[in-house]
C-alpha cells in the first residue's frame, strides 16, 4: 500500500503539491487523474524518493522509499519512457538495472516477453517508437517483480492495441494482489482500466473513490426525449407542456430534446397529458470525461481561450423551439433528475438512483415528494 499523509511540495514560490492525503490500496489499479501542472508526476516522484517533500510524508508498505531494502524489489516505476541511454541495446538497459538490484539475468527475458520485446531485444534504444520506448519501460518496472507499481501516462504513445495490452496488464497485476497506480489523460480508457480513482487539481485532492462512484457523484443530470415522427409537432407541443412544468428542453443534433428540471415520471405523464407519442425516454448517463471535466474545470491550470468543454454542459440549441421563447427557463432546483447549477455556483452534483426501483416509486410521487428524493 502507498500512503501519503498531509504531502506538500513546493519550488520556490510554486505549490506543485498541497498536503495530499491518501492511500492505494493493493488489488486494485488506482487512476491518478488532474489537468496537466496539477501535480500528478511530482506526487509519483516523491513516492519513488527522486523528489523530498517539502512537509507531509509518503511511505511504502510503511517505510519511506528510501527506506526500502532493495527498493527494486518492491517497488517499479514507469515515470519518464525517455529516460534511457539511447545507444543501449534494451536487454542491456534491463539487464544494468537487474544486476545492480540483484535480479537475475534470465528475469530480464522474462519481461522482454511479457512486454513482447524479445525481438528487438538487441536492438539501441535510441531507435526506438514512442510506443517501444513505453514498453521497455513498462518491462523495467517489472523487472524486480514489484508488489507496488506506479506508471506514469503508460498508454502515451501506445498504438489500440498496445493500449488494450496495458489495459489488461494492470488489471491482471492488481488481480495478482499488487497496488497499481496509473496516471492518464485518456479518460475513456482509465474508465475501462481503473476501479478507483484518486484525482487532484492544483496539487490538491478532488476525489478519491470508486470510479463509477465518482462518474454518478459529478455527472449532469438530464433525460433525453424524443417524440415520435408521426407526430410533426409533437416536439412544440410536448416542449410548451415541460416549460410549463418548470422544466426547460434544449434540442440536441439529433432532434431528440435534453430536458432539465424534471423527473423523468413527470416527463411521460406530462407526455401522455399532452397527447404526444414518445420514442425515447432515458436518463443521460455521463462518462467518466464529462465527470472528470465537471469536477476539474475551476483547478485547469492552463485552459484555452476557447473552452472546449462547454458543450459538454450545455448545447446550443440548433433551433430555438417557439416554447423556449415564451417562457424563461426558471431556476433550476437542485433535486431529484435535475440538473445542477454550474460547479462553483454552489450547485449540488447530479445523482442516478442506483436502484431502478426508485424510478417506479417516484412515478407514484407527488412534486413535494419528489423533493425527497434527491441524494
Ligand atoms: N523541478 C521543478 N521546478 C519547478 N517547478 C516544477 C518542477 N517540477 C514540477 N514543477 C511545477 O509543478 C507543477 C506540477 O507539475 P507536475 O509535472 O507534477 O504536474 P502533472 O500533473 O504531472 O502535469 P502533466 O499532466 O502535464 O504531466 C507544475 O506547475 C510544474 O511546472
Amino acid at each position: 500500500m502507498i500512503e501519503a499523509v498531509g504531502l506538500t511540495k513546493r519550488f520556490g514560490a510554486k505549490t506543485a503539491v498541497d498536503q495530499l492525503s491518501f492511500q492505494v490500496k493493493p488489488g486494485h489499479v488506482t487512476g491518478f487523474l488532474g489537468p496537466n501542472g496539477s501535480g500528478k508526476s511530482t506526487t509519483m516522484r516523491m513516492i519513488v524518493g527522486l523528489d523530498r517533500p517539502t512537509a507531509g510524508h509518503v511511505t511504502i508498505n510503511g517505510h519511506p522509499f528510501r527506506e526500502l531494502p532493495n527498493a527494486q524489489r518492491h517497488v517499479g516505476a514507469l515515470l519518464d519512457a525517455k529516460a534511457m541511454h539511447g545507444g543501449r541495446r534494451a536487454r542491456t538497459h534491463l539487464l544494468s538495472i537487474a544486476q545492480l538490484s540483484g535480479i537475475p539475468e534470465r528475469r530480464v527475458d522474462e519481461v522482454l516477453a511479457v512486454v513482447g520485446l524479445q525481438d528487438v531485444a538487441r536492438q539501441r534504444t535510441k531507435g526506438f517508437s514512442l510506443g517501444m520506448g513505453q514498453r521497455l519501460g513498462i518491462a523495467t518496472a517489472l523487472l524486480g517483480d514489484p508488489k507496488v507499481l506506479l506508471f506514469d501516462e503508460p498508454v502515451n504513445g501506445l498504438d489500440p492495441e498496445g493500449i488494450l495490452w496495458v489495459r489488461n496488464l494492470m488489471r491482471r497485476l492488481a488481480s495478482e494482489g499488487r497496488t497499481v497506480l496509473v496516471s492518464s489523460h485518456l479518460m475513456s480508457e482509465m474508465a475501462l482500466t481503473a476501479d478507483h480513482l484518486i484525482v487532484i487539481g492544483r496539487g490538491r485532492l478532488l476525489a478519491d473513490m470508486g470510479t463509477q462512484e465518482f462518474i454518478t457523484h459529478n455527472s449532469a443530470g438530464f433525460a433525453r426525449v424524443r417524440t415520435a415522427d408521426t407526430g410533426p409537432r409533437g416536439r412544440d407541443t410536448l416542449g410548451t407542456a415541460l416549460t410549463e412544468a418548470g422544466g426547460r428542453g434544449l434540442q440536441e443534433p439529433d432532434g431528440a430534446l435534453r430536458v432539465t428540471g424534471l423527473e423523468l415520471p413527470r416527463i411521460s405523464d406530462l407526455a401522455h397529458e399532452a397527447g404526444v407519442r414518445l420514442w425515447e425516454l432515458s436518463p443521460h448517463r455521463a462518462s467518466l470525461e464529462e465527470a472528470y471535466m465537471r469536477m476539474t474545470q475551476s483547478s485547469l491550470e492552463y485552459t484555452s481561450t476557447e473552452d472546449p468543454r462547454a458543450e459538454l454542459w450545455e448545447p446550443e440549441p440548433l433551433t430555438v423551439p417557439a416554447w423556449e421563447d415564451e417562457t424563461a427557463a426558471p431556476e433550476v432546483p437542485q433535486t431529484g433528475f435535475y440538473a445542477p447549477a454550474p460547479p462553483g455556483a454552489g450547485g449540488r452534483p447530479f445523482l442516478m438512483p442506483s436502484d431502478p426501483g426508485e424510478l417506479a416509486r417516484a412515478a407514484g410521487n407527488t412534486t413535494a415528494d419528489s423533493q425527497e428524493d434527491s441524494r
